[in-house]
């Protein structure tokens, strides 16, 4: 049987109780033997900067650390943070394929990423390259389910989770209004990922 493969791609800035939720469901739901946890170098898409890619990944230890279950290995993959330039998931995968020859791939996104898919980098080749798992995120001015673009239905696979509201733009913003660690901060990140941001003072007002 083919290796499975799950890439999990994002800013994590920081990474919140919704990432941590997406990487579980991926892991139970979709079999896989390892799960790549990529964070983002240059977000093109991204109107702000992301934080030190430093900080980011050592979040995403303390946040996805634990979620290795049975014979599923998590690999934290730096090669966006590594190569130059804007981060392209193609490229990515691209680089996975050739590593894993022969594998199956399923590429991880909450809703708005998976609408917005279809506005990515080559973003046919994405969808030849890996099954499109997607789940349901709870936000405003959520008109209503997604639906997969029908060209492509047969690519895409549902993941099942709680709807949740969390945000990295909510956790910023509850840092910088509340700078000690609120109840508030507790309800969208893990402790450790509180501990973390009150250590090295992040996302505090200017
Ligand atoms: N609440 C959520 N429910 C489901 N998926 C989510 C949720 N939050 C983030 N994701 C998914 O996790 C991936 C990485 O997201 P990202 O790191 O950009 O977090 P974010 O909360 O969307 O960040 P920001 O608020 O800074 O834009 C994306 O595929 C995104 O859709
Ligand atoms: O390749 C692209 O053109 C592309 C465009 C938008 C988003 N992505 C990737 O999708 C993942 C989730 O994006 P984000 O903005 O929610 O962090 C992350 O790995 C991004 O690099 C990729």
């Amino acid at each position: 049987m083919a290796l499975k493969v799950g890439v999990f791609g994002g800013a994590f800035d920081p990474p919140h109780l919704a990432h941590q939720a997406l990487a579980e469901a991926a892991l139970t739901q979709l079999g896989l033997d390892v799960l790549h946890i990529v964070p983002t170098g240059q977000a093109w898409h991204k109107a702000r900067s992301l934080s030190d890619a430093r900080h980011r990944l050592a979040m995403c230890r303390l946040a996805f650390g634990e979620l290795a279950q049975g014979a599923a290995r998590l690999v934290f993959d730096e090669r966006e943070i590594q190569r130059a330039g804007p981060s392209y998931t193609i490229d990515s995968l691209r680089e996975l394929h050739a590593e894993y020859p022969g594998a199956e791939f399923f590429l991880v996104l909450g809703q708005d990423q998976a609408e917005a898919l279809p506005h990515w980098n080559d973003w046919q080749s994405v969808v030849a390259l890996a099954w499109i798992c997607h789940a349901d995120r709870d936000w405003e001015g959520r008109a209503q389910s997604f639906e997969p673009p029908p060209s492509h239905e047969s690519r895409y696979r549902k993941l099942h989770m709680p709807l949740m509201r969390h945000s990295a733009t909510g956790v910023r913003a509850e840092v910088a209004a509340k700078p000690d660690v609120s109840p508030d901060l507790r309800s969208l990140v893990s402790p450790a990922i509180a501990g973390y941001i009150e250590t090295h003072h992040l996302y505090q007002k200017t």
